[in-house]
């Protein structure tokens, strides 16, 4: 049985103040939530929330890492600092990442390695665009981005990854995929992972991104293959959040 997961990807929002109106509102309400409930936070409030979460439920994340380990690489931040302040997972190859910063597959795969290698699990995003999507090109793309990671890591990798599958037309557009055309992508990649291992497919937890709200979400959860949420605007609600946390109580 896969845990639910639940995360929020602050993006670059929050501000000190913000964060902790925003945190306090969380704390308080996940008593009635069983899955487990991560924030993704920017760089600089690593810290902030490192101390606001100990010791509660909520588990830390950071939205993207640098692939090497230490160096001469000003203005990057190293998995190594990332564990230090206390994360847990590292959100890799956002598609705002690869189509705004230039990340390639090779890159994403080489910021997964540096994020295990530390000890922390990746949320390794895959996700076609539109016009991929127009093109009947989606398992293709999906596969090919979860291919070339699944190569570099070896499929023991997967054993301590997290996959979200975050269809870009369906990021900050409102245009949430329908459940059933979730399902079938979230089948395809586990169905790769377990040509290769199926003890790792088994366990690997697939998480959906794309304009989760409240609304809806219970029945996105409710898929076989969809183990909990990736969430961009709505996480930056409480209530919202906590609502999208609870559709995935089980
Ligand atoms: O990109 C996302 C999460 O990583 C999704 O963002 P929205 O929920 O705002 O569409």
């Amino acid at each position: 049985m896969r845990k639910k997961l639940v995360a929020g990807n602050w993006k670059m929002h929050g501000s000190i103040q913000a964060n902790a109106a925003l945190l306090d509102g969380l704390l308080a309400g996940l008593s009635d939530v069983s899955s487990e409930v991560l924030v993704c936070v920017p760089y600089p409030y690593l810290a902030q929330v490192s101390a606001k979460v100990q010791h509660s439920r909520l588990v830390l994340g950071a939205q993207n890492v640098s692939e090497h380990e230490a160096g001469a690489y000003t203005g990057e931040v190293a998995a190594a600092m990332l564990a230090e302040f206390g994360c847990a997972y590292v959100i890799v190859g956002h598609s705002e990442r690869r189509e705004l910063f230039g990340e390639t597959d090779r890159i994403v795969a080489m910021k997964c390695a540096a994020v295990l290698a530390a000890g922390m699990s990746p949320v390794l995003c895959v996700g076609e665009s539109l016009a991929e999507r127009d093109a009947g090109q989606t398992k293709a793309v999906v596969s090919r981005q979860l291919s070339v990671v699944l190569d570099y890591l070896g499929v023991a990798g997967f054993a301590k990854m997290v996959v979200a599958y975050e269809p870009v037309w369906a990021i900050g557009t409102g245009l949430t995929a329908m459940p059933s055309q979730a399902q079938e992508v979230h089948a395809a990649i586990r169905a790769q992972v377990a040509a290769l291992d199926p003890g790792v497919a088994e366990y690997l937890r697939i998480l959906y991104g794309g304009s989760v709200k409240p609304q809806g979400a219970a029945e996105l959860f409710a898929q076989a293959d969809i183990d909990g949420g990736l969430v961009g605007g709505a996480a930056l609600v409480a209530e919202d959040f906590l609502a999208i946390c609870r559709a995935a109580n089980s």
